[in-house]
């Protein structure tokens, strides 16, 4: 793979920053990316390896940022958007030169790592984003490019933690004390850039003193439920069990599940909500058992350019992820040779079976086109 920008690193200011300590989370000091000091290295978190291993790896080209989200060594929809955009300061801090080449290479790995995953929309917005400060500071020197860039993505990251603690105080008022609470795969600090969306809602419940006891379903075929929202709740001292996701129909069923909070990769214009693989199901089961289902999001997740969950690109990954199941470092093939699987990442879950959205612009619900719209930032 041709690298970007090429040559050696534009020598490195000192920032001063101290070592990126991640938002501290209630107890539990983890963050899935980070911008080390002198914005020439990322350092991230391998969530492929939770809860068996925790090991950190740091990254200075872009490259190994754009296959860390392919690979879902990092991965969550806020938590790729926040990763894409420090990519996109390291591989500034590779380009000298002129004006032109600056923003010639600069697209260059704004493609790759925009051709990553296609579902999450917060990559596409975090790299929107980064691409309009890119076109400011073009013609600024090297260094200058870079702390600007840098600023940019930091401002990402921390404006996104602010989110998560927003949207978590408005979900909070509406978890019942002494509720259960199912959640599906990990919407937590693993997944953003700290605090996290349904997590952040359930860290609120209980730091304003409910009760909860939280069910993760497994969430099959990464098992981000059993891996790393168990890992995660747990380190932070929340009550977690664990279900397969087998057993939600009948703990529904049975009176064992109070509320279910997801998070989301993308809200279409008319309120649906593309989320992990299973959720709809969730969401059918909550429907015919009249248990409210929420949805916790930041902004960057909603995108009004898409009309309904039909136009969402759902990302299909790789059949192995189905066919073997990874623990740790290795690997177990769990079906017979010459079988085919299917691996759709995400489902769409219809606005009609969402209680409520809960964001840091606000709640709507019930969640319709008019109660999202009246959410949106007013136009410049
Ligand atoms: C706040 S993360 C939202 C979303 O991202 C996860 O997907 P993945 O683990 O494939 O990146 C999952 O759908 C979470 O609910």
């Amino acid at each position: 793979m041709s690298s970007i920008g090429g040559g050696t690193p534009i020598p490195t200011l000192k920032t001063g920053r101290a070592h990126p300590h991640p938002e501290p989370l209630s107890g539990s000091l983890f963050s899935a990316a980070e911008l080390m000091p002198g914005d020439r290295h990322v350092v991230m978190l391998d969530q492929r390896l939770l809860p068996r291993i925790e090991r950190y790896e740091i990254f200075s080209r872009v490259e190994q940022v754009a296959d860390a989200i392919s690979t879902m060594k990092v991965r969550g929809a806020p938590a790729i958007g926040i990763a894409a955009a420090y990519g996109l300061v390291l591989a500034a801090g590779f380009i000298e030169g002129s004006r032109e080449r600056f923003l010639e290479s600069m697209q260059t790995a704004d493609k790759l790592l925009r051709r990553t995953r296609p579902t999450a929309v917060n990559l596409a917005w975090a790299l929107d984003r980064m691409a309009r400060t890119v076109a400011r500071i073009a013609g600024e020197a090297p260094i200058q490019r870079v702390l600007a860039l840098g600023a940019e993505a930091r401002a990402i990251h921390s404006e996104d933690v602010a989110a998560c603690r927003a949207m978590g105080a408005l979900g909070a008022a509406n978890v019942r004390d002494g509720a259960t609470v199912l959640t599906h795969c990990n919407a937590g600090a693993l997944a953003t850039g700290g605090y996290g969306t349904a997590l952040g809602v359930i860290r609120a419940a209980r730091d304003a003193g409910k009760k909860i006891r939280v069910l993760s379903a497994e969430t099959r075929p990464l098992l981000q439920g059993a891996r790393l929202t168990a890992w995660e709740l747990h380190k932070d001292g929340i009550q977690v069990e664990t279900i397969t996701d087998s057993m939600v129909a009948s703990f529904m069923a049975r009176g064992l599940i109070d509320q279910v909070i997801v998070g989301a990769d993308r809200v279409a214009r008319n309120g649906d909500v593309a989320n992990k693989i299973g959720t709809y199901g969730v969401a059918c089961l909550a429907q015919l058992h009249g248990i409210p289902f929420d949805v916790a999001a930041p902004w960057s997740t909603v995108d009004l350019a898409c009309p309904s969950g039909a136009d969402i690109p759902i990302e299909q990954r790789g059949e192995r992820e189905v066919s073997h199941v990874s623990i740790g470092e290795s690997e177990v093939q769990i079906m017979p040779d010459g079988v085919r699987a299917h691996n759709p990442s995400f489902d769409v879950t219809p606005f009609r079976l969402i209680r409520a959205l809960y964001t840091e612009r606000g709640t709507a619900s019930p969640l319709t086109a008019e109660t999202l719209a009246r959410l949106a930032p007013s136009l410049p």
